[in-house]
């Protein structure tokens, strides 16, 4: 429980532009010093001193919760209006952003830890939970605790567990929380994920925090319910660069379509461009990728075996001959992995070589590529991929894998989420894989058949003809009716549950969920049928 702080102490230190309106007896009065103890965006969690900021909402208008948030004791309000009937001896803090101004009073609220950390940033479509977990491990094996806030996992500093929150980016009282007790935990440096939604100005949840580097990952398109277009999209993610200090790192893969984009956001930046490539290939080199200024970085993949990669590396244009290996068959986790490495070598200034030195033991993060044991001779693999690009990367790998086998894909999409990518899975799954079977992502209250319907509307007509189509709503029935069809050497991908522990129905309705278990079950089950139908 943080101390509580003076109201006129956290307007000054959230340097907030703003107008305090406090009305004794009908008229304008001096605002009486008050203690507040936290800052709140719901009524409904507001206390004794809390400021409450009213935001206007998708359903929502915060402004109509002022009174509820009053009646549990908030002691001040942000709004960007008055109310039509502004209450006596309240505070009313009125500015032309509550949700900025939201974040500004929380960083002020625990001292600014931000200020007192290097904070980096990890945005893109896909790869952002993978190379954020591989930048805490590469840092943590040259010695260096940082702290890390993705989807997946947490570490304020006392350890990695699973992140506690809905968001990837949480709200900033908690995001704020987080780096205080990163700080408080002896932390220099902090990785963040940092979405679309949390970099948009509409959301501005990273509002007063500037970054010591980014990375950006892959940038196709995702969240365009709520963007709007790609364009407003790109233009959040490109908020993460605007935010870089001077002089700090900028790591890109030389695949990002949006590159030259970012760079141009940061010009004071340090970049670095990665790439991976096959065989004999230029990579990146930095006339070609106008980085005189940086550094290139790339590749070169030499042999993939069903469990590893082996590769080399160039700086710039010195190549090196040591062969090195990757945990995982697939390159596009290599590059994520490069990134990493390219930001940690920035840091903590140590050679590269004695950080791609660490790739062999880098561990699997939870719900990306896990393939699942199974007694069957086949190929299942668990994945968090959730857009048409990250279907393209795991199924052409996986095809590249495995040549000639069968492949079955079991995936839905979220419901009250982007409809532009669903067609487009059903495109690439229907591309690679000879059986689709259709189920449940995260309906909401879109339900089953409206998502189905979008997805099978991506399949061409001539393959729909050519594939095996189910449509099958409840997941664990998807999973065991896919798991009984295998035959000797097939893949089956299960996408896009990774490591949620939900299935999210109408009206908020969840029932629990883990992926690992209905797989492992369902080929416990299979290979008892088996054993039994061959005695
Ligand atoms: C879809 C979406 O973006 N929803 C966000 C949005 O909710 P909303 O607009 O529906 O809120 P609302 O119900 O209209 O309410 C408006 C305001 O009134 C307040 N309220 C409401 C009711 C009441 O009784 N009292 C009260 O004070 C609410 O707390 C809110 O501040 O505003 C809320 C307050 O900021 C957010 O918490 C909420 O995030 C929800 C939890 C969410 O799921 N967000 C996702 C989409 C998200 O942010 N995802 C990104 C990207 C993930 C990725 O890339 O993978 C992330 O960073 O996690
Ligand atoms: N570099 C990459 N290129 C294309 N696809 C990738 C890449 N890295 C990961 N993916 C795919 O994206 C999926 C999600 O990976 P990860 O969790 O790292 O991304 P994310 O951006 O954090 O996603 P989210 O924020 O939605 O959790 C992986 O399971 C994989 O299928």
């Amino acid at each position: 429980m943080n101390a509580p702080v003076r109201l006129s102490e956290l307007l000054e230190f959230s340097s907030l532009a703003h107008t305090l309106v406090f009305l004794k007896d009908g008229r304008p009065f001096p605002l009486p010093d008050i203690e507040i103890t936290s800052i709140r965006h719901d009524s409904r969690v507001c206390d004794q001193g809390s400021i409450y900021c009213a935001f206007r909402g998708l359903h929502e208008d915060g402004i109509d919760f002022m009174d509820n948030a009053l009646e549990k004791g908030a002691a001040a309000v942000v709004t960007d209006r008055l109310p039509s009937r502004p209450h006596e001896g309240v505070p009313y803090i009125v500015v032309e952003a509550p949700r900025q101004a939201y974040a500004l009073l929380c960083g002020s609220f625990f001292g600014n830890p931000a200020s007192a950390l290097k904070v980096i940033g990890v945005t893109g479509t896909d790869g952002k939970s993978t190379t954020i977990e591989y930048l805490w491990q590469l840092l943590r094996g040259q010695g260096v605790r940082a702290g890390l806030l993705s989807t997946v996992s947490w570490d304020d500093g006392s350890g990695l567990v699973s992140s506690p929150y809905r968001q990837s980016t949480p709200e900033a009282w908690e995001l704020h929380s987080f780096l205080s007790s990163c700080r408080d935990h002896g932390l220099s440096i902090v990785i963040l994920e940092t979405t679309s939604h949390a970099l948009s100005m509409e959301y501005d949840r990273l509002a007063g925090i500037a970054f010591s580097g980014a990375i950006y990952t892959t940038m196709t398109s995702e969240h365009l319910e709520f963007h709007g277009s790609l364009e407003r999209y790109v233009d959040a993610k490109l908020n993460l660069a605007r935010r870089l200090l001077p002089g700090s790192p900028l790591v890109i893969p030389h695949d990002n379509a949006r590159k030259d984009d970012i760079m141009k956001a940061a010009p004071q930046a340090k970049p670095f461009i990665t790439a991976v490539h096959h065989g004999k290939s230029s990579g990146c080199s930095r006339k070609e990728d106008g980085i005189l200024n940086g550094t290139c970085i790339s590749a070169t993949v030499l042999g993939m075996e069903p469990e590893q990669l082996a590769f080399t590396f160039a700086i710039n244009d010195k190549e090196l001959t040591t062969l090195w290996r990757f945990p995982s068959p697939f390159p596009f986790l290599l590059s994520n992995a490069l990134e990493a490495a390219a930001m940690a070598h920035s840091l903590i200034d140590i050679p590269l070589e004695a950080i791609i030195a660490q790739f062999e033991k880098l561990s699997p993060v939870r719900g990306r590529a896990i393939p699942v044991p199974n007694s069957l001779g086949v190929t299942v693999l668990i994945d968090f991929a959730h857009t048409a690009d990250a279907f393209a990367h795991v199924m052409e790998e996986i095809s590249r894998v495995h040549p000639k086998a069968d492949i079955t894909v079991v995936f839905g999409a979220a419901g009250e989420r982007d409809t532009t990518k669903r067609a487009p899975m059903g495109a690439q799954a229907a591309r690679w894989c000879s059986r689709i079977i259709i189920t449940d992502e995260d309906p909401r209250n879109e339900g089953y058949e409206a998502i189905r319907k979008d997805i099978e509307a991506g399949i061409p007509d001539a393959l729909k003809r050519r594939r095996t189509i189910l449509r099958i709503a409840d997941r664990k029935r998807a999973i065991r009716e896919a798991v009984a069809n295998l035959n000797r050497g097939d893949v089956l991908l299960l996408l896009g549950k990774g490591h949620e522990t939900t299935i999210e129905y109408e009206n908020g309705r969840k029932i629990p969920w883990d992926e690992m278990r209905e797989a492992r079950e369902a080929l416990a089950v299979c290979a008892a049928c088996r054993e039994g139908s061959s005695l």
